[in-house]
């Protein structure tokens, strides 16, 4: 089987407040379209692609809040892009709100699948690294309050089968924490995809704005080269309700290496050819963790 195929990172543009879930899927269905023309066999989607950045306004009323949350999915709202891709023979990673019921209980999660090119999901995760507040903060521009919105992702850092090789995922601050790359490459994991929302204004330390986007591609290069993956980071960019949101949509290489990248802040693919076998060239050689890991030195890492 072939280790080699094409993908794509679809950045999308804004999303505003009051767009309805039809043309978010419109727009990632002519993303799809676009990418499959030029070879792609796998689309990696952004963080929340379905609606706005939500956790940028305090939403006390729970109906107006849960219309930004997935309870099914696919749903008929989604639907038309996973008859898009399966007709296709495309396959993608989407990241959503959702609302999940487990144990009697009503949950929420900031969440990403991956679905095959056969329209089936294949790997689901749930966002780990939350960042933001939980309490609504008014000396903020505008508030972060995925503390609020979502609950701490049960479900690890799982990897999976896909594509000939070892899956991972991620979503937006997972990729500042070099222990999600770590876990996923001690898992095996041969490509990590991951979509993100990003400020450019970081209101705790404003002094860091302008680094904004070499933080992203230093924690993405990094993840890759320590683990010796693949990473495709997947931007929604651009002005979004008033908050500019970084693009810098990229492919990166087990060197570390950015291959492809977007250069606007709308809806604009990014594409490469992923080599799965290339990751042989940091796993057998400097980065091979059965010769020259310590953990011993590491147990901080995991103390509580
Ligand atoms: C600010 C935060 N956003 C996010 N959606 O997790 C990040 O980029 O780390």
């Amino acid at each position: 089987m072939t280790r080699k195929f094409i993908a794509a990172a679809a950045q999308l543009g804004p999303i505003a407040r009051d767009e309805p879930r039809a043309s978010a899927v419109a727009r990632m269905q002519k993303l799809l379209i676009d990418a499959h023309r030029r070879g792609a066999e796998l689309v990696v989607f952004p963080e929340l692609a379905l609606t706005t950045f939500f956790p940028r306004w305090l939403i006390e009323d729970e109906a107006e809040l849960d219309a930004f949350y997935e309870t099914e999915m696919p749903n008929a709202e989604v639907q038309p892009l996973f008859d898009t891709a399966r007709d296709l023979g495309v396959g993608f990673y989407l990241g959503y709100a959702e609302i999940a019921y487990e144990h009697g209980q009503k949950r929420r999660f900031n969440t990403s699948i991956t679905v095959d090119k056969t329209g089936q999901i294949i790997g689901k995760y749930r966002k780990i690294h939350l960042p933001g507040h939980p309490e609504y903060e008014d000396w903020r521009p505008f508030q972060h309050l995925e503390k609020r919105y979502f609950e701490h992702g049960n479900l690890g850092f799982g990897v999976f089968d896909g594509f000939g090789g070892k899956l991972g995922m991620c979503l937006c601050n997972d990729r500042r924490w070099p222990e999600t790359f770590r876990v996923l490459g001690l898992r095996g994991a041969e490509l990590v995809m991951l979509g993100y929302n990003t400020p450019v204004h970081y209101p705790l330390a404003p002094e860091h704005d302008h680094l904004q986007d070499f933080h992203n591609h230093l924690s993405m290069q990094a993840g890759a080269y320590a683990n010796g993956c693949w990473v495709i980071g997947t931007a929604k960019a651009g002005r979004e309700e008033g908050c500019d949101l970084i693009g810098g949509t990229c492919i990166i290489a087990p060197t570390g290496e950015i291959i492809a990248k977007t250069q606007g802040f709308g809806d604009e693919l990014a594409m490469a050819e992923i080599d799965l076998d290339r990751c042989r060239e940091l796993r057998e050689n400097v980065f091979n963790f059965a010769l020259h890991r310590e953990p011993d030195d590491y147990r901080d890492i995991c103390a509580g």
